[in-house]
């Protein structure tokens, strides 16, 4: 198997332009294709969960150019729902494609597959399914209830009253939000239950907006959205950078000696994500931000207990950066780690204890005890990126890193390693 074995390494110094937000560059596209008129979206993320988007979007006639590279996309909006006679759609192991797809697809007319790679099919999407069935439409299993392969026999959303469970992921929610607008009447949605990663729902919510629709957000219990409109184009849009990929150079900063520069997130953003600065402040790490900008610069870490259900993706680089403070560090209210590009629970305890660190994995937490001395090991990454990437920094330590299938960051952020090599001495 490839690998790439990194440091040891002593301090991290730079400024980064981090590549556009996956979560912005999903839900753009799909609203841009719903929406009246064209698009020009900006910054882009070039990346695999975008590509299934741009990929299904494609199969199903939406046109669209794109330039820059593929961080420039011009794309002619349907003015409605898509309708075509049959498709099958591939979506990888893209959540933010699956879940979304799934709702506004229903909106139409049409016949439809979705799958994916084997671990999309062990993703839930029962809640999704059940509010779509109970809103009237043909949404079947191909194999496993609850797991994609689904087949959905399309001809509209009725509104009215519909609950969605909200506890395993919250992009449940957002699928139904986004194609609320298109249904065939008003939709009141009410949330049944806990709703996990919160934020993800504002960043939902705010491109509504830019896309001209607004919810009566009834303090996330409850949406109430008027049916039968059209969203609007609002021309031209620019994807911010994406404030997970950010994490990974932030944490950097903090362990190591040195100070970074990440642009193209900051204060002025919508994404949760930029609230793990703050997690890495209460570690001890000297923080400025701008409007788009955030700097991070090493101070003594110190061990944190926090309730990290709000940042479930960019926590995990706590995980790794807990190994370099003083005291335990523990992570709560995760639960959900264990649904999505694997059991990330199982997995980060697993490869954190081969670098003889000590750790505690609960059935929704993780404790980390700081290790002076990290033994070599060669970190296996489940086909995650995230693990990949927030393994990366153990390479601050006393000792190398080696992480096995480096290019499982093409999920999210392909130019990952070259960007690290450029910062990290
Ligand atoms: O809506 C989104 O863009 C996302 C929501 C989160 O998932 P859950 O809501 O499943 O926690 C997050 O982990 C994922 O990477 C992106
Ligand atoms: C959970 C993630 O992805 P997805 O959008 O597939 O849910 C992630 O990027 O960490």
């Amino acid at each position: 198997m490839n690998s790439i074995t990194l440091g040891p390494l002593n301090s991290a110094n730079g400024e980064i332009q981090i590549p556009g937000s996956k979560s912005l560059s999903n839900r753009i596209l799909l609203l841009a294709t719903l929406a009246q008129g064209t698009t020009k979206i900006t910054n882009l993320l070039d990346s695999d969960d975008i590509r299934h988007m741009l990929n299904a979007l494609k199969t199903m006639g939406v046109r669209y150019q794109l330039e820059d590279e593929g961080r420039t996309c011009i794309l002619e909006g349907l003015a409605g729902p898509i309708n075509v006679d049959h498709a099958d759609l591939f979506l990888g192991n893209a959540g933010t494609a699956m879940r979304p797809l799934t709702a506004a697809l229903c909106l139409g007319k049409g016949e439809y597959r979705l799958h994916g790679e084997p671990r999309m099919h062990e993703r839930p999407i029962g809640d999704l399914v059940d509010a779509l069935q109970s809103l009237g439409v043909d949404v079947q299993y191909e194999g496993t209830k609850d797991y994609p392969p689904l087949t959905i026999k399309a001809n509209g959303i009725t509104g009215g009253e519909v609950s969605i469970k909200g506890n395993i992921s919250s992009q449940f929610l957002t699928a139904l939000l986004m194609s609320a607008p298109l249904a065939k009447g008003d939709l009141t949605i009410k949330v049944d239950g806990e709703l996990v990663s919160k934020p993800y729902i504002d960043i939902t919510l705010h491109v509504m907006k830019q896309f001209g629709v607004d919810v009566d957000n009834q303090d996330y219990k409850a949406f109430v959205i008027k049916g039968n409109q059209t969203y609007q184009s609002p021309g031209e849009i620019m994807v911010e950078g994406d404030a997970s990929s950010a994490s990974y150079f932030l944490a950097a900063a903090a362990i190591a000696g040195g100070k970074i520069k990440v642009h193209g997130v900051g204060s002025d953003s919508v994404q949760g994500d930029v609230k793990f600065a703050e997690a890495l402040k209460a570690m001890g790490a000297n923080i400025t931000y701008g409007p788009t900008w955030i700097e991070a610069e090493r101070g003594e870490l110190n061990g944190i207990d926090m309730d990290m259900n709000h940042i479930p993706d960019a926590a995990m680089t706590i995980a790794t950066t807990a190994l370099f403070a003083e005291g335990p560090t523990t992570i709560r209210n995760i639960y959900n780690w264990r649904v999505k590009e694997t059991d990330r629970l199982y997995a980060m305890a697993t490869e954190l204890k081969k670098l003889g660190a000590d750790v505690i994995e609960g059935e929704d937490y993780i404790t980390v005890q700081p290790l002076k001395d990290v033994q070599h090991a060669a970190i296996d990454t489940y086909n995650d990126h995230r693990i990949a990437m927030c393994f990366s920094l153990v390479a601050f330590s006393n000792s190398a890193v080696t992480i096995n299938d480096p290019g499982c960051t093409s999920k999210t952020f392909p130019t990952y390693f070259e960007l690290f090599e450029n910062i990290a001495k």
